[in-house]
C-alpha cells in the first residue's frame, strides 16, 4: 500500500481525482489522506512509517514536499518510507529540476512506479530541507509575493517583484563559517542548495547534486551603487569561486551569526533566524526519480541501479 498525502487546497482538482481513480482501476494500492492545515502533511508522513508503508507520495507544492520530508526524518532510517512527488504547487521547483512529469496523470504514474535512489537531506537547526534554503533578498521576495499572484503569474511573479524590490533592499550583516573557511559578510543573497533551483525557476546553485554529501553555496555580497550592481550581475553569470561580490563553494555544513533577523525561505516556506547552523545528512532518504535524473553525480546505468551502487 502506498500513501498519497494531498494538500487539501488542491485535493479536489478533477485531474487529481481522475488520476487517482485511473491508477486504482489499473491495480495500484493507493490510500489518499488529505491535509487540513500546516503540520498535517508531516504528521501523516510520520504515521505512514509506523503503518509500514514503503512509499509516500507528497501531493502539493514544494512546501508540502518539505513537510513530508520533515515527517519522514522524524522516523528511524529503517522505518522511513521512500518519497515520491505529485507536483501540484505553483512553483514545483524540486519536481521540475528532477525532471519529473508535471501533469497529474503522468506524475502519479511516475511517483507510483519509478524506482528510488538515496539522496542527501539538509538540516537547518531543527528543520530539514531537501531542495534549497535561500536567505536575504531572495527570501524576502518569496515570502512577500502573494500566493494568488504567484499562482496567476507562475514563476514570473518572482522576477517582477524581485526587480522592484532590488532597489529597496537592505543588507544583512553577519559572520559565515563553513568547513574550509569563514567570512564577515554584508549579504545580499545567500543560497544553500542540495538541489539546483528555487523561487520559481531561479537556478541559484546549478551544479548542486543530491547525492554528493555537500551543500552548494552561493554568496552574493551587498552592493552600494548602480555600477556595483551591474558588476554583481556580471559576476552572477560567471559564478566565480571568489569574486568581488559573488562567491561559490561546496561544504558539508555552514553556520551564520547575524546582528538582525535574516529572512529565509526553506524549500519555499518563509521563516527568519538571527543565526543558524545548516548541515547535510548523506543518503538519508530514498527519493523516487527518473532514471536519467540530472541531479545526481552518478547517472543511472539504465538498469534501475546507479553507477555508484553498481561500483560498490
Ligand atoms: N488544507 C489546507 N488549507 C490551506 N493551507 C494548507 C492546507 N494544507 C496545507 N496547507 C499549507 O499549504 C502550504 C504548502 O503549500 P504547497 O507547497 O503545497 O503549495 P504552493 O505554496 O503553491 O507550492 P510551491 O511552494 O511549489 O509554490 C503549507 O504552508 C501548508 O501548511
Amino acid at each position: 500500500m502506498i500513501r498519497l498525502i494531498l494538500n487539501g487546497q488542491v485535493a479536489q482538482l478533477p485531474q487529481v481525482r481522475e488520476a487517482v481513480f485511473a491508477h486504482r482501476n489499473a491495480g495500484a494500492e493507493l490510500e489518499v489522506l488529505v491535509t487540513w492545515e500546516q503540520g498535517d502533511a508531516a504528521l501523516l508522513a510520520e504515521q505512514a512509517g509506523y503503518a509500514g508503508r514503503s512509499r509516500v507520495i507528497a501531493g502539493g507544492g514544494d512546501g508540502t514536499v518539505n513537510e513530508v520530508v520533515n515527517g519522514l526524518m522524524r522516523l528511524s532510517p529503517e522505518r522511513r518510507p521512500a518519497l515520491g512527488i505529485l507536483p501540484l504547487g505553483s512553483a514545483n521547483d524540486l519536481a521540475t529540476s528532477l525532471g519529473l512529469p508535471l501533469m497529474p496523470g503522468a506524475a502519479l504514474e511516475a511517483a507510483l512506479h519509478l524506482s528510488s535512489r538515496p539522496v542527501d537531506v539538509a538540516r537547518l537547526d531543527d528543520r530539514y530541507f531537501l531542495n534549497m534554503t535561500t536567505g536575504g533578498f531572495g527570501a524576502e521576495v518569496t515570502s512577500s509575493t502573494p500566493k494568488s499572484l504567484k499562482r496567476l503569474l507562475g514563476g514570473g511573479a518572482y522576477s517582477l517583484i524581485g526587480a522592484l524590490k532590488a532597489w529597496q533592499h537592505h543588507p544583512y550583516a553577519g559572520r559565515l563559517s563553513w568547513a574550509e573557511g569563514q567570512s564577515d559578510a554584508s549579504l545580499f543573497v545567500l543560497a544553500m542548495g542540495n538541489g539546483t533551483q528555487a523561487g520559481g525557476g531561479q537556478r541559484l546553485t546549478p551544479e548542486a547534486r543530491l547525492d554528493d554529501g555537500l551543500l552548494d553555496i552561493l554568496l552574493v555580497r551587498d552592493f552600494n551603487s548602480l555600477r556595483e550592481m551591474l558588476a554583481m550581475r556580471r559576476e552572477l553569470l560567471e559564478r566565480p569561486r571568489k569574486g568581488e561580490f559573488v562567491e561559490t563553494f561546496r561544504t558539508p555544513w555552514l553556520s551564520f551569526e547575524g546582528a538582525d533577523d535574516l529572512p529565509l525561505t526553506l524549500d519555499g516556506e518563509p521563516m527568519s533566524r538571527t543565526g543558524f547552523h545548516a548541515e547535510i545528512n548523506s543518503g538519508a532518504l530514498e527519493l523516487v526519480v527518473p532514471e536519467d535524473c540530472p541531479l545526481f553525480s552518478h547517472r543511472s546505468n539504465g538498469a534501475g541501479e546507479s553507477w555508484s551502487r553498481a561500483a560498490s
